[in-house]
């Protein structure tokens, strides 16, 4: 079955995009940042919170939510939109990922990744197929292959086996759900370290597969940050023209900009809400952490340029007390914050490439952020 056209490019400034992807959950305007929600919650906020921000699509960690409740357990109660009650567009990791970053004991082979659960140790094998199948029981809008993700700085023979592993495994992902098969998207996940030439190579085989997206993985995993922004311009505009471009992992508000000028469509970063957790939050004037003695009687708005419910509500004296007590409410206003950040910011370049003024907002996140590209 012939599938439809899923995404369209409604503008355009240089090599970024203004596209909108359409999801059986529904439309998602991009460029567009995705709120992480690791085991089935975006960590201290709620769905309403959510929508309140501005998330149109969020992301879930299939390694993570096949260990616990468990794929099948969620399949039994509806899937995960039903199961979190969100009932947007949910992008799935394919779990390889997390497999590698968070467990030592793994063993890689052509079957697969054999690895114990970091929960009780118990043994576990994903192979390209087997995470088709929990993504489809968890019912995602977009699932992702199974890949292998090379440790940033790995020497270039090693990527050049590696990518020739992530395409086998691709194919089969592909085989295990063919293009039209139902309403879930797959997309590939483009490796080859920080080498064009790999990277090339792997676009190419990925490319004669065929995807309905197509994502840079293996980025913002150690590389050196000119050696990303290197691949990123090397690589996204090469990207496939009308299908979606997604960069995982990424990034800083600078990294997205960046990415967005270059190509990029989709971004995930867990940075707006693990620093929200820490008092680090991101404003119109760069980064505040919150705990700093100046802010102690504060009654100035966190962000004067953000009309979150945090900022609209409560001064820093009081979001740096919660934080200093240890008030369960200092994540979740401060969550509430930072998300809203990232995606005001994807807002704003969907605006500005419709204007044709994305260099001027990339001016403005580099000043703002001056750290985020060294
Ligand atoms: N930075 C990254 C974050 C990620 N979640 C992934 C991933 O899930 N798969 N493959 C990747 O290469 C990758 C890189
Ligand atoms: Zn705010």
């Amino acid at each position: 079955m012939e599938r439809q056209n899923i995404f369209t490019i409604l503008a355009r400034d240089g090599h970024a995009r203004r596209g909108r992807l359409s999801t059986a959950h529904g439309t998602v305007e991009t460029p567009v940042f995705m709120p992480v929600g690791t085991v089935g919650s975006v960590k201290a906020v709620c769905p309403a919170d959510l929508k309140d921000v501005g998330a149109q699509i969020i992301l879930g960690n299939t390694y993570h939510l096949y260990l616990r409740p468990g794929d099948e357990l969620v399949a039994r109660r509806g899937g995960l939109h039903r199961f979190m009650r969100w009932d947007g567009p949910i992008l799935t990791d394919s779990g390889g990922f997390q497999v590698f970053s968070l467990n030592e004991l793994r063993r890689l082979g052509e079957e697969g990744v054999e690895f114990r659960s970091h929960l009780d140790g118990s043994r576990h094998l994903f192979t390209p197929e087997k995470v088709v199948s929990i993504q489809r029981n968890l019912g995602s809008d977009v699932m992702m292959v199974l890949d292998e993700c090379p440790p940033g700085g790995s020497d270039r023979d090693y990527v050049a086996r590696s990518l020739g592993l992530t395409t086998r495994w691709a194919r089969r992902c592909r085989e295990a759900y063919p293009a039209g098969a139902g309403e879930q998207h797959l997309f590939g996940i483009v490796q080859g370290g920080i080498y064009e030439d790999l990277r090339e190579e792997s676009l190419a085989q990925l490319a004669g597969i065929g995807f309905e997206g197509y994502a840079l993985g293996g980025l913002s995993v150690g590389e050196k940050k000119a050696d990303m922004y290197r691949i990123l311009a090397h690589m996204g505009p090469r990207l496939p023209e009308n299908a979606p471009r997604y960069l995982m992992g990424v990034g800083t508000p600078l990294d997205i900009v960046t990415g967005i000028e270059n190509g990029i469509d989709m971004f995930d970063c867990v940075l707006p809400t693990r620093n929200a957790r820490n008092g680090t939050l991101y404003t119109s004037q760069g980064k505040v952490n919150i705990k700093r003695a100046e802010f102690r009687e504060d009654d100035s708005p966190l962000d004067p340029a953000c009309s979150c419910y945090t900022c609209r509500t409560f001064s820093r004296a009081y979001l740096r007390h919660l934080y200093v007590a240890k008030e369960i409410l200092s994540f979740r206003l401060n969550t509430i914050h930072n998300l809203r950040y990232f995606l005001d910011l994807t807002a704003r370049a969907r605006t500005a490439i419709e204007a044709g003024t994305m260099a001027a907002l990339k001016a403005e996140i580099a000043a703002a952020y001056p750290e985020d590209g060294a």
